[in-house]
């Protein structure tokens, strides 16, 4: 049964508190599948917050959620809101806050340096998991970065410190104003690229043209340390490849997409399985050929050295229930059973 690796909670010099691991963790691991300690509902708009504010200040919650650090002058609650991170179920703008994750520090996506680490809620397991993107050395830092790329539409030093009330001192933040302009810029592109990117290709585009588009874009997001995005990325050329029937090629898009999925959410997952499905028969894509046949190509090899192989990671992937299957249930009834028999004998003797 896979276990988690060991990590803990210490005091980080001018971070607060953050997370180390305690032994080497291979890229790939889940590092924990954690619950929320508290969890609210819709939590957006400053009324709702106010409504939490009050809630919050009458559980035994309370203490835990003010262990968490406050922006300078802020107020007490809402300077905390910024550490609860998004649990969304369908419509619902959950929100919750967690007692090791939300202990994880930032460090930004850049072409010098990143974080070790990555984080998403897992609706399936009502839990939000960590993965290694790398390699962490037994007391290293476990780092994640709290700038999504979609949302990245400030210089990182600028955006948070005012959303996060630290200065951060990574490589990436100590660059040049003009080398960071130059990164801004080039993410700012690739996300209005990704936002338009046709998902169902209309008949008369070139998709040759799109797809080099692609290539390119995908190229300068992993160069700015957004590697992670190949997930999407590579699953919009499997799906430009499948629609005009190109089979050869939309098996190495989707098994491209499939592996740096696997690295952030790993393989229990239905995005897993539907990548398994295409990439043994393309043809069961729903959007198959719909623009007849054509040969495209095949991802840049320069994209396969962002991402590991499935089979370079370690299987560790396995989600570590709690959950007590009925055999387990069977087998602690049957120990009880010889304790209380045993403890029994014992007294009677
Ligand atoms: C989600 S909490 C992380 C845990 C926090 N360090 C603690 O003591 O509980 C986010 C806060 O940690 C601090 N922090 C995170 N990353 C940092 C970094 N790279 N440099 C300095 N402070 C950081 C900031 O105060 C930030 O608002």
């Amino acid at each position: 049964m896979p276990r988690f690796p060991a990590i803990d909670i210490v005091d980080i010099p001018g971070k607060g508190r953050g997370v180390i691991a305690r032994e080497f963790i291979p890229q790939g691991t889940r590092i924990i599948a954690e619950k929320p300690v508290i969890k609210f509902s819709g939590c957006t708009s400053v009324g709702y917050m106010e409504s939490v504010h009050k809630a919050l200040s009458s559980t035994s919650k309370f203490e835990f959620f003010l262990s968490f650090p406050c922006m300078q002058g802020g107020d007490p609650i809402l300077g905390r809101f910024k550490h609860f991170l998004p649990c969304e179920s369908g419509d619902d703008n959950a929100h919750g806050l967690f007692a090791t994750i939300c202990r994880i520090n930032h460090t930004c996506c850049s072409p010098l340096s990143g974080p070790n680490a990555i984080y998403c809620w897992r609706e399936d397991l009502n839990r939000e998991v960590l993965h290694a993107l790398r390699d962490i050395a037994p007391m290293e830092e476990i780092t994640v970065s709290y700038i999504a790329c979609q949302i990245q539409k400030q210089d990182p030093p600028v955006y948070l410190r005012e959303n996060f009330g630290f200065v951060c001192s990574c490589s990436g933040c100590r660059r040049s104003l003009q080398l960071r302009a130059r990164s801004l810029t080039r993410v700012h592109n690739y996300n209005s690229f990704m936002g338009s990117f046709p998902t169902s290709v209309q008949r008369g585009q070139n998709p040759e043209k799109l797809l080099n588009v692609l290539q390119r874009n995908l190229l300068a997001i992993c160069e700015e340390g957004y590697a992670t995005e190949l997930a999407r990325g590579a699953h919009y050329g499997f799906r430009l490849c499948a629609m005009y029937g190109d089979a050869e090629n939309a098996i190495v898009w989707e098994t491209l997409s499939r592996d740096c999925d696997a690295l952030i959410q790993g393989v229990d997952t239905e995005e897993y399985r539907n990548s398994q499905k295409w990439i043994r028969d393309p043809a069961t894509f729903d959007l198959w050929k719909v623009h007849g046949l054509r040969k495209l190509a095949a991802p840049n090899p320069a994209l396969r050295r962002y991402t590991p192989t499935l089979e370079s990671l370690p299987k560790k992937y396995g989600y570590t229930s709690r959950n007590w299957s009925s055999l387990s249930i069977i087998a602690w009834a049957c120990v009880g059973l010889c304790l209380a028999i045993f403890v029994w004998m014992f007294f009677t003797q």
